[in-house]
């Protein structure tokens, strides 16, 4: 089974993916993590970036400057899918070999964590979805305590994708992370002995 892990900007996605990971030995393909990858220097999207960006989105040592690139796209959403248009078909086509490979070694559950996975239409690459969910209030505020922003800028990013609601409403299950992640644990772990996983097992 294919799982489409998604859910807004600090909702706990990481937090879930990892407790897959490690409790239930699951192998994860985070979009997070791949779209760090394919701006590595000496990568084509990242050469598009700096032409599209200018050079001063680069850091001395030729990396990308992330915090400076995030201020610009987070507050002007025409300059956000100018990066979207550059990144996403990138880190689409690596998912989905990584998706493939870890088909052919015979594994026959696979995590996908696409943070975007209902704003660019991707449930295709995933049979099931589970929506991470945090009440608004507590997102807003690990968000600001995680990122080191400001509330009008972690709302400029909050306002960047879907609301939650829409994404419950559009998910095969949703943990509620609003609580303890002990609390999430047993969520996670009630809609995965549905499915028939176990703890431990694949
Ligand atoms: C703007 C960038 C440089 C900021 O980097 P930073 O290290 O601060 O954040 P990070 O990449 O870890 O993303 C954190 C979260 O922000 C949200 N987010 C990121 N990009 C976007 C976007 N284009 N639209 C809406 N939300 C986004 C997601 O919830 C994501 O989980 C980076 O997010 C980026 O390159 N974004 C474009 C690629 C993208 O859409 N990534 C998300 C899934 S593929
Ligand atoms: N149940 C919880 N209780 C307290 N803190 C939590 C809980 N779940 C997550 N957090 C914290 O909230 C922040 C956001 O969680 P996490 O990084 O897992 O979210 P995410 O959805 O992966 O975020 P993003 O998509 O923006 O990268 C982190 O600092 C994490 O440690």
């Amino acid at each position: 089974m294919i799982i489409g892990l998604t859910g807004n900007i600090a909702s706990g996605k990481s937090t879930i993916s990892r407790i897959l990971a490690e409790d239930y030995d699951l192998p994860v393909i985070d979009a997070d993590v791949v779209s760090r990858q394919v701006v590595e220097p000496g990568e084509t999207a990242l050469a598009q970036i700096a032409e599209v960006f200018g050079t001063d989105i680069l850091q001395e040592d030729g990396q990308l400057d992330r915090t400076k690139l995030g201020k610009v796209v987070f507050t002007d959403s025409a300059k956000r899918e100018q990066l979207n248009a550059i990144v996403h078909p990138a880190v689409r086509e690596r998912m989905m070999l990584e998706k493939e490979r870890l088909k052919a070694e015979g594994f026959p559950t696979i995590v996908m964590d696409i943070p975007l996975l209902f704003e660019n239409n991707l449930t295709y690459l995933v049979e099931k979805t589970i929506v991470v969910y945090t009440e608004e209030a507590t997102q807003l505020r690990r968000l600001m305590e995680r990122n080191n922003l400001s509330e009008t800028e972690a709302r400029q990013r909050m306002n960047a994708q879907m609301p939650p609601c829409k994404k419950k409403e559009l998910a095969d299950e949703v943990v509620d992370n609003s609580g303890t992640i002990e609390a999430s644990k047993q969520q996670l772990d009630a809609i995965l002995h549905k499915w028939g996983l176990k703890s431990g097992t694949r």
